[in-house]
């Protein structure tokens, strides 16, 4: 990563039994208009982790009782620079959900997601998610079009020194 990547988290609750996923509508900035898990930016000395966990709570009221890391993003856009996103699945979770100023949540069959409404690359690596696969991804965008993509299966060691990289002070 260098100093003009920007890192990102998102996160994805799931209910009981796995069948069902937690979705926000963004309601302002990046990705308005959009259905996405929970996230957004680390703040200044925070741990990815500690940054998935409360932008989970922040945005839809959910605590997550434990999580896994399943994936990172490596996105390449002419238009908007490099970033990095650092995604979650949540499969225990307490709390009623809420909506907040950023996300009006929603639950999703995950057997019946269209991903009308998502990011265009959403298609390419949920369905990876979904499947309870740890990966890498990467795409390069030029303007709006995807012009590469590379989704590869990693394990949990591969993740955590990804993540570990990330980590900061
Ligand atoms: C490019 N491909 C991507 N695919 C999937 N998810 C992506 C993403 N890039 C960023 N993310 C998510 O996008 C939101 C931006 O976060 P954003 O609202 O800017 O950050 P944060 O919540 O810190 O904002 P405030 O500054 O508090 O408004 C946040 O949901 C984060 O999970």
């Amino acid at each position: 990563m260098d100093l003009l990547t920007r890192r990102y988290t998102v996160i994805f609750p799931f209910n009981s039994d796995g069948t069902q996923v937690l979705l926000g509508l963004k309601k302002r900035g990046m990705g308005v208009g959009l259905w996405n898990g929970f996230g957004g930016k680390p703040e200044l000395g925070e741990t990815i982790d500690k940054c998935a966990r409360r932008e989970l709570k922040e945005e839809c009221g959910l605590e997550a009782r434990s999580m896994q890391h399943v994936g990172v993003l490596l996105m390449k856009s002419t238009t908007s620079g490099q970033v990095e996103v650092f995604v979650y699945t949540a499969k225990d979770i307490v709390g009623d959900v809420i909506e907040s100023d950023e996300m009006k949540p929603k639950w999703f069959k995950v057997a019946d997601l269209t991903y009308k409404d998502t990011y265009k690359e959403a298609r390419e690596w949920w369905p990876t998610m979904l499947q309870g696969n740890k990966f890498v991804a990467r795409f390069e965008f030029v303007d709006a079009a995807i012009t590469s993509k590379e989704i590869k299966h990693v394990d949990a060691k591969q993740l955590a020194l990804l993540r570990s990289s990330a980590i900061g002070p």
